[in-house]
């Protein structure tokens, strides 16, 4: 009982903490799961209060609608057994986690926080390295600091890590020399080598990706409380290949004033082995795109009695699978994580409304982001709209910039995206919302601690000739280690700006 209220803070699990979630039993009927939630008492730990689940909804009550993107498995009774099997598997986060990052998702609706979501497009099985999670995680932490030195406020961080495996394409197929064949629709579906056997989806692969994200997310915590990703560690975050960059020399000048900070505060009594000094919050966060693998892993919370997804802290949803009437929206509505909706300028501001009305009816802060990515010069003629029409509402959401989904482009034959227009998208979102007064609240970039080259620009001055040379993405192009500072820097640049801007208004 005790257990209930002890649901860790962000990725801090209390070490005897239990998760409050009760394991599902394979696929169930609707009817099952409807006593499992009526059956179970619900205690609400302290200053938790117990959650009404919406109406007519279910875990699996998005199979009677459409669901788009799936893949259709040659031999449907072998994956069942195995969602059967992730059903009894143990979460991967908690609930009580997510009811944490929600509260600091609503600081960064009113710019009290700044979100940075990152990570690879797809990750990968033959890509898995504990040396690979350190550097993402390095070069994440690294723009956290940024992002907080220039923004005055925290940073929520938030990996498109342990979990982020299952893409959705523009075609079923793809075709090369004449040969077609299925698409890779990521890892945890089927094979990114271009045979006939890779291209089949695999129900094994189901089990691999939740291992290998729960060998990830094992990691990361042990990284976020066992130190090493304390302030006292700050300057030594930068990865080897960037300490002579532009980026990694005005990364260690930050550093160093970090350090100095420290110092003082040390002086003044602070204690250098607080937790606030050697630890860190770190969430996770991927597409809810394969519908069968999140409702397995889809938990009754025993603390509130509201169901969550435990694969991930954060959820969203796709531009390519946000229908109102689909599937994927009616599996988000009902999930208690806190969620996402990306969006393009394919969308009309009324739609927009009725979506979040329909994923937030509660309108509760933090429970919604919004992630707008179409490219610079469609936000700038679309978003004045959407946020127009969304504060008409009377609806609050966390506004986040995905500035690299609407920048994708093919250059001698590689998929690619270009610095300056990465940049030119979130430089229009700042823009965008200064001039509107509401409040950008974090950015959602594809990127890695490699040192790779597949987007075009930035200070190392990535070219096109230079995209053959470590193009290692299973799916779309990654800002690299150095190009993904700076981007942090310009966004810092920017709220920085906000932060003088509030201050004046203030006095006025
Ligand atoms: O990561 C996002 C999508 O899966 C990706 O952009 C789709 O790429 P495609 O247009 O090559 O299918
Ligand atoms: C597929 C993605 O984005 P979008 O739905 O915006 O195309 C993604 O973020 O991996």
């Amino acid at each position: 009982m005790m257990l209930r209220s002890q649901c860790p803070a962000g990725i801090r699990p209390n070490a005897t903490a239990l998760p409050t979630v009760a394991p599902r039993t394979g696929r169930l009927s609707s009817r099952v799961l409807t006593k499992v939630a009526a059956d179970r008492e619900v205690v609400p730990g302290e200053g938790v209060l117990p959650i009404q689940n919406p109406k007519n909804w279910e875990p699996n009550s998005w199979r009677k609608l459409e669901a788009l993107q799936q893949p259709e498995y040659p031999d449907r009774a072998a994956v069942d057994k195995v969602f059967g099997q992730i059903a009894q598997m143990p979460p991967l986060i908690f609930a009580g986690e997510c009811r944490t990052l929600q509260e600091r998702l609503a600081k960064a609706a009113t710019g009290d926080a700044f979100v940075i979501t990152g990570g690879d497009c797809a990750e990968s099985f033959s890509q898995f390295s504990a040396n690979r999670i350190r550097d993402f995680y390095r070069v994440l932490l690294q723009m956290s600091v940024v992002l907080a030195f220039g923004g005055g406020v925290p940073v929520v961080k938030l990996g498109r890590i342990a979990g982020q495996f299952a893409k959705p394409r523009s075609a079923n197929d793809e075709t090369i020399d004449g040969v077609t064949l299925p698409a890779y629709r990521g890892d945890i579906i089927n094979g990114p080598e271009f045979t006939p056997e890779a291209r089949v989806p695999n129900p094994e692969r189901l089990v691999q990706a939740y291992n290998q994200s729960a060998a990830t997310l094992n990691l990361l915590r042990g990284f976020s409380t066992g130190g090493y990703g304390g302030l006292a560690r700050v300057s030594q975050w930068n990865l080897d290949f960037m300490q002579n960059s532009p980026e990694g020399k005005a990364y260690q000048d930050l550093a160093h004033r970090v350090d100095e900070a420290i110092t003082f505060m040390t002086a003044c009594g602070m204690d250098p082995a607080s937790p606030l000094m050697r630890e860190t919050e770190f969430y996770t966060s991927h597409e809810a795109l394969l519908l069968d693998y999140e409702e397995s892993l889809t938990r009754l919370d025993s603390t509130t009695g509201g169901w969550y997804d435990c694969s991930a802290h954060f959820l969203w949803c796709g531009e390519r699978t946000r229908q109102l009437d689909n599937a994927h929206v009616e599996f988000l509505r009902g999930i208690q994580n806190p969620i996402g909706v990306k969006v393009s300028d394919k969308m009309d501001p009324r739609e927009l409304v009725s979506l979040v009305a329909t994923l937030n009816p509660d309108n509760v802060p933090g429970r919604l982001a919004v992630i707008v990515r179409m490219g610079a010069t469609k936000l700038r003629n679309h978003l004045p709209s959407f946020v127009k029409a969304v504060k008409e509402a009377g609806q609050v959401v966390t506004w986040i910039s995905d500035p690299m989904h609407g920048n994708t482009e093919t250059v001698v034959g590689y998929k690619t995206r270009r610095f300056d227009n990465i940049r030119g998208e979130i430089e229009a979102f700042f823009d965008v919302h200064e001039a509107m007064g509401s409040v950008a609240g974090g950015v959602h970039v594809e990127m890695t601690g490699d040192n790779v080259t597949e987007c075009i620009g930035g200070g190392s001055s990535i070219q096109a000739d230079d995209l053959n040379s470590r193009y290692h993405t299973h799916c779309d192009p990654r800002l690299n280690a150095e190009q993904a500072l700076e981007i942090a820097f310009y966004v810092a640049s920017r709220l920085r700006k906000n932060r003088t801007n509030r201050v004046a208004s203030k006095a006025a």
